[in-house]
């Protein structure tokens, strides 16, 4: 059953509801891991909505910058003061979907301090500096941000410029900004709102530079929140989204901190200037990781949140005729409809499975490392590295169709649609810029290829084994598993392809770095199609690991658009494997699939349970009473508060009266 049913509801999203085969809540329980992880998620929307405080003051699109900075601050101070009764402290989701829910996707002041500030103090702090900072920081006494990124680099972090220089007499670090390249340009919350920072800096220790290493720095006073001395520090202006948040540019006049404040956990500075190396040489990286692994779970909540308003919206709009000429036909009835929003809810079932799964994973890897084994850091780097790029890219374009699949209406800021899309497609560059991303994971793929070349096949990974195999026919009596041979036979011919122009231009006496760039496009494509075939095997594993029936029926029926979407989307690439008949049968049944799921689109974005409050969307409303509350949010909107406006009085007017003379 939908759990979404209420009386008052739109007619046509009501018998959508009712035609759903499935139970909501227990489809949300398979989304989010457990049916306790999902009841929370209702029970938080629910507790939030009941306090008026933590209600919006006014629609987002409406407000200034100025006041969605204050507005964050305001409702991030109450949460502050209000969490211990709302939520586990303890857990970092029911924290990010707390804020998510009251403040929304805008940013805040506290959105790095969470998942990038505290997390670099907990895994590269020694003890003592866990217990000087940790509690400060989770109680939010101070507020921190990571400062890594510069104006002149950040993709490449080994021509950052920042130092941080080893002053033994004084047993501290000189921070200095060199150039104006060398300046702090991004960090969230640094601009106006965070007093400390992790900051990346080059550690110099009797003239070596050691490379960037994280120090835990003050940056403005704790009482009078001024810049302290030796700090240039600001705001760097509006974005594309995430207007939330003030993003800001830092620079450094030698600026001391004390030698206790690098984080030493993994790299040691000893007061005699002796550097004591990092078990692996980019552990310092790893708070990148961290982040990277939770990217793929949160951008498939960005496209379930566009899809929840777009299949609604779909729902309930009405627009031309199929048979019957007496009645404007759902637009979610047309097969093109469908095709534009399908795949896409796939997508973000797969993306979600898949997130949990590589968090799973850098969990299992944070315990691994801290008890030194640093062995899994290469594979999950190179996972995290595609997922993260492979994962934005069609994030973001599934959520412009969305907003194209909502016509005009997805085009005003009502349907809240193109703010999804701001932000999420930042995942794009933030994190590491996918080109350059992709590009770390095709060096793991030409290491596994060579081994193969060099007869040692067998130590390859899970991940890359299917790199080794020759799948030269396929029997079309076309099954999940059968789909993946077909990925597999191209993600492996390409990485191939791929590797053989690299090795070619290398025999042609090339050096390493123009033959990789010249083969990068390819080594690219090569990076998509294995991270695609990753996906496509998760999700398989996932609902074959379903044990609810009717959940399971639901979820083969969506895997079912996934694989044949999948497949076609690829088709240049398993040319040389399928034949034209298979080609047509692969289309023929991702038509089907369409049609099977058709009855359960609404039941399945709705199984998100993101909430109106969550989606800020007057097009995707739970109750789909949509063209009201349109006519009320354009009345609301302030450019109507006066029906005469200065424009007019002061220019418009004066022109049309000289204009009659
Ligand atoms: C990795 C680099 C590209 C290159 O680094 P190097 O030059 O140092 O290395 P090499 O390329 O030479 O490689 C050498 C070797 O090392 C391996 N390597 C590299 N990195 C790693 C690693 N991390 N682990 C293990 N191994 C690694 C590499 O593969 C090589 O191996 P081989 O020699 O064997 O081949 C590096 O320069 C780099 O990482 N660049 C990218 C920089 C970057 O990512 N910067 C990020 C800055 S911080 C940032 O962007 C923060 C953004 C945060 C924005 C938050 C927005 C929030 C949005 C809202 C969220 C709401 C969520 C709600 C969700 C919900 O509801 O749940
Ligand atoms: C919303 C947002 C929030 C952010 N928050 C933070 C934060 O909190 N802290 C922080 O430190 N930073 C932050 N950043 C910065 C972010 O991490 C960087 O912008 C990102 O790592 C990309 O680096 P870049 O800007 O130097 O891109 P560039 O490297 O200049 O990229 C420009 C182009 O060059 C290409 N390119 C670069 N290198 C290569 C290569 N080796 N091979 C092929 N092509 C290449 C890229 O593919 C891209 O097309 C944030 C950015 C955004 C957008």
């Amino acid at each position: 059953m939908n759990q979404s049913i209420k009386p008052g509801d739109n007619p046509d999203l009501t018998e959508e509801r009712l035609s759903g085969t499935f139970d909501t809540n227990s489809m949300a329980a398979v989304i989010y891991g457990s049916d306790k992880l999902a009841q929370r998620r209702r029970e938080i929307s629910e507790a939030v909505s009941r306090i008026p405080e933590l209600q919006d003051s006014k629609p987002c699109p409406f407000m200034t910058r100025e006041e969605k900075i204050l507005e964050g601050s305001r409702k991030s101070a109450i949460l502050n003061r209000l969490l211990p009764g709302l939520i586990d402290l303890d857990s970092f989701e029911e924290t990010v979907f707390i804020h998510q829910e009251v403040i929304g996707i805008e940013g805040h002041p506290l959105a790095l301090h969470e998942s990038l500030f505290i997390p670099p103090i907990a895994t590269q702090g020694t003890d003592e500096q866990q217990k000087k900072w940790l509690g400060r920081a989770q109680r939010r006494e101070i507020i921190g941000c990571y400062a890594q990124t510069e104006l002149g680099h950040g993709s490449n972090l080994r021509a950052l410029e920042t130092t941080a220089t080893f002053d033994i007499s004084s047993q501290e670090f000189i921070l200095n900004s060199p150039t104006i390249t060398s300046l702090k340009w991004w960090p969230g919350a640094l601009g106006k709102s965070a007093n400390w920072s992790i900051v990346i800096a080059n550690l110099i220790v009797h003239d070596k530079n050691h490379g960037p290493h994280p120090f835990m720095v003050q940056l403005r006073d704790e009482k009078s929140h001024e810049p302290l001395p030796g700090i240039t520090v600001g705001d760097i202006g509006p974005k594309m989204a995430f207007n939330g948040a003030d993003n800001g540019f830092l620079g450094f006049e030698n600026y001391r901190i004390p030698r206790e404040n690098m984080l030493m956990r993994h790299s040691k500075v000893t007061p005699d200037g002796g550097y004591i190396r990092p078990p692996h040489a980019k552990i310092g990286y790893s708070g990148m990781v961290r982040v990277r692994s939770r990217m793929a779970a949160e951008q498939g909540l960005f496209l379930a949140h566009a899809l929840t308003i777009a299949v609604r919206y779909s729902a309930i709009r009405r627009q031309g005729y199929l048979e019957d000429r007496s009645r404007e036909v759902k637009v979610l009835d047309y097969q093109t409809q469908q095709h534009r929003l399908f795949p896409s809810i796939a997508r973000a079932y797969a993306f979600i499975f898949c997130g949990f799964e590589t968090i799973r994973l850098y969990d299992q890897l944070l315990i691994d490392v801290q008890n030194g084994n640093t062995s899994g850091m290469a594979d999950l780097h190179a996972l995290t590295s595609g997922l993260k790029s492979v994962v934005t890219h069609q994030t973001g374009e599934g959520i412009e169709q969305a907003r194209m699949a909502c016509g005009g209406h997805g085009y005003s800021m009502a349907s809240y649609i193109s703010e999804i899309y701001g932000v999420a497609i930042g995942g794009c560059t933030y994190e590491g810029e996918n080109m350059v991303m992709l590009l770390q994971l095709a060096r793991y793929l030409v290491k596994s290829i060579e081994m193969i070349q060099n007869g040692k096949s067998k130590n390859l990974g899970p991940m890359v084994a299917y790199l080794a195999a020759n799948e030269s026919e396929i029997d079309l009596n076309l099954g999940p598993n059968e789909y993946l041979k077909v990925f597999q036979y191209a993600a492996r011919s390409q990485a191939w392809r791929a590797t053989e122009k690299f090795q070619k231009l290398r025999n042609s006496g090339m050096s390493k770095e123009q033959a990789w760039n010249q083969a990068s496009v390819e080594l690219t494509r090569a990076s998509r199609l294995h991270t695609r075939l990753y996906i496509m095997s998760t999700f398989i594993n996932h609902v074959g690991s379903v044990v609810d029936q009717k959940i399971k029926k639901v979820l083969i029926d969506l895997l079912n658009v996934h694989i044949t979407y999948e497949v076609m989307d690829i088709g240049i690439y398993v040319q040389g494997l399928l034949s034209s008949d298979q080609m047509d049968l692969i289309r023929n049944q991702l038509y089907v699939s369409l049609e099977t799921i058709r009855p359960n689109a609404v039941s399945l974005v709705d199984s998100f349970q993101i909430s109106d409050m969550q989606l800020r969307s007057v097009l995707g409303r739970r109750d789909g009473n949509v063209y009201e509350n349109l006519f009320k949010w354009a009345k609301s909107c302030p450019l109507n508060d006066k029906d005469v406006l200065e424009s007019v009085t002061k220019y418009l007017k004066p022109m049309m009266d000289k204009s009659k003379l």
